[in-house]
C-alpha cells in the first residue's frame, strides 16, 4: 500500500476507485465503503482511501490507521485540512483533486458525505458531474446498529460512557491504544501488582477514567489482565493521564518496551481513595474480577464451539 500526506505528490498509472472522508476509527460503516472500493479495484483500477485529518482528537492515529489498512487498499491519502483545502469550491475539488489528480473512475461514500467550502460539496454535486467526468457514483447506505447509524461521533460518546463493548461491537474489532511501558513508581510492585505504564498519543481518545478488563500485547504476546485509565488520584497530584495493565501471567521486565493494549469490558470508574491500603484491597477484588471475566469468556466461546455443527 502506498502512504501519501500530500495529494499533489499524488502519481498513479491507472483510474481509481475512491472512497473519501474523515475515516476515524474505520468502523463497521467505513468498512463496507472500503469493500466497495476493492471489489470495483479488481476492474484494473486503484483502490484509494482519501482521509480528511481534521487535527481534533480522535479514535486512530494516522499511524493506526495506515497499520489497519496496510495489504487491504493500494493507496491511502491521509490530507491535513488545511486552509487551502478548507476553502477550495466543491466543484474545483472535483476537478482538480478527483478528475484530474486520481483519474477517478468509481467513487463510494455515504449519503451524508460533504466536502469543499462551506460543504457545498454533497452527493447530488458528485452524481451531476459523473456523465461528464466519466465516473460512477455509489451512495452507500449507512451501517446501523439497533437502528442507530454507525459514526465515529457515536463510538466516541460510547467510549466516553464507559460502553467499551458497544463500542467495539460499532468498530468491529476491540478499541486500544499503543505506547512504550514507562517506569512508575514502582508501588504497584510493592503493593503486589506490578504495571505497566502506557501513556496514550497525544489526541487520542481514551474510554471513561476507570478499570477495565485489558487485554496487552508485548513482544508479540497477548496476555489478559486488568487495567486503570486514569491519573491515579490516590497515589498522585501530576494529573498525567496514563493506561496501566497488570498482566496475570507477565513476569518479566517490560520497561521501555512496546505495549498494545485493548479495552474488554467496564468494571468501575477511578476513584479516590482514602489510603493506599483501601487501594490495595480495590486492585485485589479488581484482579478477581478480571480474572472471572476472562474464565467466563473461555467458557463461553468453548460453549459456542460445542454448539457448531460438526462437518
Ligand atoms: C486494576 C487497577 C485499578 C486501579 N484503580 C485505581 C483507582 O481507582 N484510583 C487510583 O488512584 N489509582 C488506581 N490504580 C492505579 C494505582 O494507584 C497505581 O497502579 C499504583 O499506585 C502503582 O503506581 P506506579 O506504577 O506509579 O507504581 C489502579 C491500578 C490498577 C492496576
Ligand atoms: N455508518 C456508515 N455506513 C456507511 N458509510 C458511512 C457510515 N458512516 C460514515 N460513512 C461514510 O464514510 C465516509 C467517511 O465518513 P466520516 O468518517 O467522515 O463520518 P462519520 O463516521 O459519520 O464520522 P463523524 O461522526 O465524525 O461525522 C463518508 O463517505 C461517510 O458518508
Amino acid at each position: 500500500m502506498r502512504y501519501i500526506t500530500d495529494i499533489q505528490s499524488y502519481q498513479g498509472k491507472k483510474r481509481t476507485a475512491v472512497t473519501l472522508g474523515k475515516f476515524d476509527g474505520l468502523h463497521r460503516g467505513h468498512q463496507k465503503l472500503i469493500e466497495k472500493i476493492k471489489e470495483y479495484a479488481e476492474k484494473n483500477c486503484e483502490s484509494v482511501v482519501f482521509a480528511f485529518d481534521m487535527g481534533r482528537d480522535c479514535l486512530m492515529t494516522n499511524e493506526e490507521r495506515r497499520n489497519k489498512l496496510e495489504g487491504q487498499i493500494d493507496c491511502l491519502i491521509t490530507c491535513s485540512f488545511t486552509e487551502e483545502l478548507r476553502t477550495m469550491e466543491a466543484e474545483r475539488f472535483i476537478q482538480e483533486i478527483l478528475v484530474k489528480k486520481l483519474q477517478v473512475k468509481y467513487i463510494a461514500v455515504g449519503a451524508d458525505f460533504r466536502f469543499g467550502y462551506e460543504k457545498k460539496g454533497d452527493v447530488r454535486m458528485l452524481a451531476s458531474f459523473a456523465a461528464e467526468y466519466g465516473y460512477q457514483l455509489e451512495v452507500v447506505e449507512k451501517e446501523r446498529y439497533k437502528g442507530r447509524v454507525i459514526s465515529s461521533t457515536y463510538i466516541k460518546e460510547a467510549l466516553s460512557q464507559g460502553a467499551v463493548e458497544l463500542a467495539n461491537t460499532l468498530l468491529g474489532y476491540r478499541y486500544g491504544m499503543a505506547g512504550i511501558v514507562e517506569h512508575g513508581r514502582q508501588l504497584g510492585r510493592t503493593l503486589g501488582f506490578p504495571t505497566m505504564n502506557v501513556a496514550p498519543e497525544k489526541g487520542k481518545v481514551l474510554p471513561r477514567f476507570g478499570v477495565y478488563a485489558c487485554r496487552i500485547k508485548v513482544e508479540g504476546i497477548w496476555y489478559e489482565g486488568i487495567g486503570n485509565v486514569g491519573v491515579k488520584p490516590t497515589v498522585s497530584d501530576e494529573r498525567r493521564l496514563l493506561t496501566e495493565v497488570y498482566a496475570f501471567a507477565y513476569h518479566a521486565d517490560a520497561y521501555g518496551k512496546k505495549a498494545e493494549i485493548e479495552f474488554c469490558t467496564f468494571e468501575r470508574p477511578e476513584t479516590t481513595f482514602s489510603s493506599i491500603e483501601e487501594l490495595k484491597k480495590h486492585v485485589e477484588q479488581d484482579i478477581a474480577y478480571g480474572k472471572a471475566f476472562f474464565e467466563e469468556q473461555r467458557v463461553e466461546s468453548q460453549e459456542a464451539d460445542r454448539q457448531k455443527p460438526a462437518g
